[in-house]
């Protein structure tokens, strides 16, 4: 038999890019609710129970409670894009690159929290610093990012784009998490592994797709003041051989004038720089993927991927 795969929220952003990624699989059954009915709760918890495999694509509250729809019923795996479990040690963090044997873990796993789109570059980046010990857990950690407005979900994309919207947003480039409380903070800060929280400033482009994270640091007070080519040495070491995951070559950073977040758009890929004047003691890293791609729904197709495997 088929496994079951029903995506909670396939109407929505997350939920809709997802649903267009499983489109003609034969090796699967997708089961749906009629976009109408998609906050029916007795439909929802009658797919959710009959399925192999429940994608969560639901506010934190939503994901609440389509999980204890189905407590009880451990025949159900779920994986959950929203923030309500991502820093719940009894959910396995889906971030497939981030060790060498989360994979294993993610494939065994039941229950599985989809990695917000921001600490996907941020993690990416620091976590193998931190594991190698080149980065202290009290370095004062900063990250500043751009995302497509797509980020947002719908009522973002709304606003952004509906210049009569009774909240339109006509700035082309916007701050915002300015208390320095952005909902990912803790996420980051755990599997981060740090333990300060990070300076985290987030901000949205006029464009729908497309990030970048930065985290720079001064690499003359690290442990050991290592070297950029040091850095991108273990960067490149942690994702050699990662499909997903890759790092580009110090000398072709080196040519690049200017960073196009939306140079991986359309794919469920993240590529990682290390930017920087050699032997200055400072260094920029970067993240770059798409936020609907390896930031949500690429990651959660990747994690389906890895938990229907035999
Ligand atoms: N967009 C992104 O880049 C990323 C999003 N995420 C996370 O993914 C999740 C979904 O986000 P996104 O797709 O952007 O959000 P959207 O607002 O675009 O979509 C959410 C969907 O869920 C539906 N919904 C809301 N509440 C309920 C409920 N209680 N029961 C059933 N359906 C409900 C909404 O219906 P209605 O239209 O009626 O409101 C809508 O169709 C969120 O937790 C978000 O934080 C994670 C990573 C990145
Ligand atoms: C641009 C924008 O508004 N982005 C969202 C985060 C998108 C995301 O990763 O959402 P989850 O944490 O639910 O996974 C925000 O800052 O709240």
């Amino acid at each position: 038999m088929k496994p079951k795969v029903f995506i909670d929220g396939e109407h929505g952003t997350t939920g809709l890019q997802i649903r267009s990624r499983l489109q003609g699989r034969t090796d699967i059954e997708v089961v749906s609710i009629p976009q109408a009915e998609r906050r029916n709760a007795a439909m929802r918890r009658d797919r959710l129970n009959e399925a192999d495999v429940a994608i969560l694509c639901l506010p934190d509250e939503g994901s609440r409670e389509a999980v204890s729809m189905v407590e009880g019923n451990n025949a159900v795996r779920v994986i959950d894009t929203s923030t309500a479990h991502r820093i719940d040690e009894r959910w396995t963090y889906g971030f497939a690159e981030m060790e060498e044997a989360q994979a294993d873990r993610i494939a065994a796993a039941r229950l599985v929290t989809n990695p917000g789109c921001y600490p996907t570059g941020a993690i990416a980046l620091l976590r193998p610093l931190r594991a190698a010990g080149l980065l202290s857990e009290s370095y004062p950690v900063s990250i500043n990012a751009v995302s497509g407005y797509t980020g947002g979900g719908k009522q973002m994309v709304a606003r952004m784009e509906d210049p009569s919207h009774d909240e339109a947003i006509d700035a082309p480039h916007f701050l915002y998490g300015l208390t320095l409380a952005h909902k990912h903070v803790p996420e980051m800060t755990k599997h981060g592994l740090l333990a300060r929280q990070p300076l985290f400033s987030p901000s949205v482009g006029r464009f729908p797709q497309g990030m970048i994270v930065q985290v720079p640091l001064y690499l003359e007070d690290l442990p050991g003041a290592p070297s950029m080519e040091d850095v991108h040495g273990l960067l490149s070491d942690h994702y050699a051989g990662r499909e997903i995951v890759t790092v580009t070559p110090l000398a072709e950073s080196r040519e690049i004038a200017r960073l196009d977040p939306t140079l991986l758009n359309g794919t469920d890929r993240m590529r990682l720089y290390v930017f920087g004047t050699p032997g200055s003691g400072r260094a920029n890293l970067v993240a770059l993927l798409d936020n609907l791609g390896k930031g949500a729904s690429g990651a959660a197709v990747q994690n389906m991927e890895l938990m229907l495997a035999d």
